[in-house]
């Protein structure tokens, strides 16, 4: 149980301005396994994250994620289908700031039907001890860090990250890397990275390059770097 895309095409038309921001994307994403998808500015790294978390929708081809067929899904089942098997990490952490660490992670846990333990979580992700601070008293990777328990605490199949580390520095960039790395090798989650950094494709089981709207290319790395490891670029 993978997502799959099949001649996915997504067309933006903005005033006279029509751009196509996914050509014929076909590809598989495997079940449980670490996705890097790489490609420069304006390639069409957040369109595919988009269309493939039900944020936006495709105008042609088709997305199965498990057994959510995500075309078929009206807009009420899409929502489900967020809520249910994904969990969402972007380069701003989008915390509540007047919500303490564990306030946050509970509007996580109230999206699902059957959230993770609190503690267990805040604990993995190493902020347990800060679960009474807010936002404004963590820092970056910190905060990331609560983003990441938020997410995780649906226990949700698929984690799709919009540069989670855009807003890092290199050493607390590597830690959220191997944070990610840790999560899908204790739960089995499907962790889908979109990032500029070419060096986090090196952590990856999987690397994607993307170039205007294409797959350029796609391949497995035969040994994932360690993420404390990968050249920062
Ligand atoms: N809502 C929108 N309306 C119109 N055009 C859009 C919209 N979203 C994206 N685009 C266009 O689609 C193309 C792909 O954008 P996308 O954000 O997917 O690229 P990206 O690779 O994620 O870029 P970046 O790395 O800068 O975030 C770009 O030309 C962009 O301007």
């Amino acid at each position: 149980m993978s997502i799959v895309l099949s001649n996915v095409n997504k067309i933006y038309q903005s005033g006279e301005v029509t751009v196509h921001a996914l050509k014929n994307v076909s590809i598989e994403i495997p079940d449980q396994e670490i996705v890097a998808i790489l490609g420069p500015s304006g390639s069409g790294k957040s369109t595919l994250l988009n269309v493939i978390g039900g944020i936006d929708r495709h105008d042609e081809g088709e997305i199965t994620v498990h057994h959510y067929e995500l075309s078929k899904l009206k807009d009420k089942e899409l929502t489900e289908y967020r809520r249910q098997s994904l969990g969402f990490i972007f380069q701003q952490y989008n915390l509540m700031p007047t919500l303490t660490v564990s306030e946050n992670v509970e509007v996580g846990s109230e999206l699902s039907q059957n959230p993770l333990n609190m503690k267990e979580i805040l604990e993995k992700v190493g902020m347990w001890d800060k679960k009474d601070k807010f936002p404004y008293q963590l820092s970056g990777g910190e905060q990331q860090r609560v983003a990441i328990a938020r997410a995780l605490i649906k226990n949700p199949q698929v984690l799709l990250c919009d540069e989670p580390t855009g807003a890092l520095d290199e050493e607390t960039g590597k830690k959220i890397l191997s944070l990610l790395k840790y999560v899908n090798e204790t739960y089995g989650t499907t962790v889908c990275i979109i990032t500029h950094n070419n060096g986090i494709g090196e952590m990856a089981h999987k690397v994607i390059r993307m170039k205007s709207g294409e797959i350029m290319e796609h391949f497995y790395n035969e040994q994932p770097v360690d993420p404390e490891k990968v050249k920062w670029v």
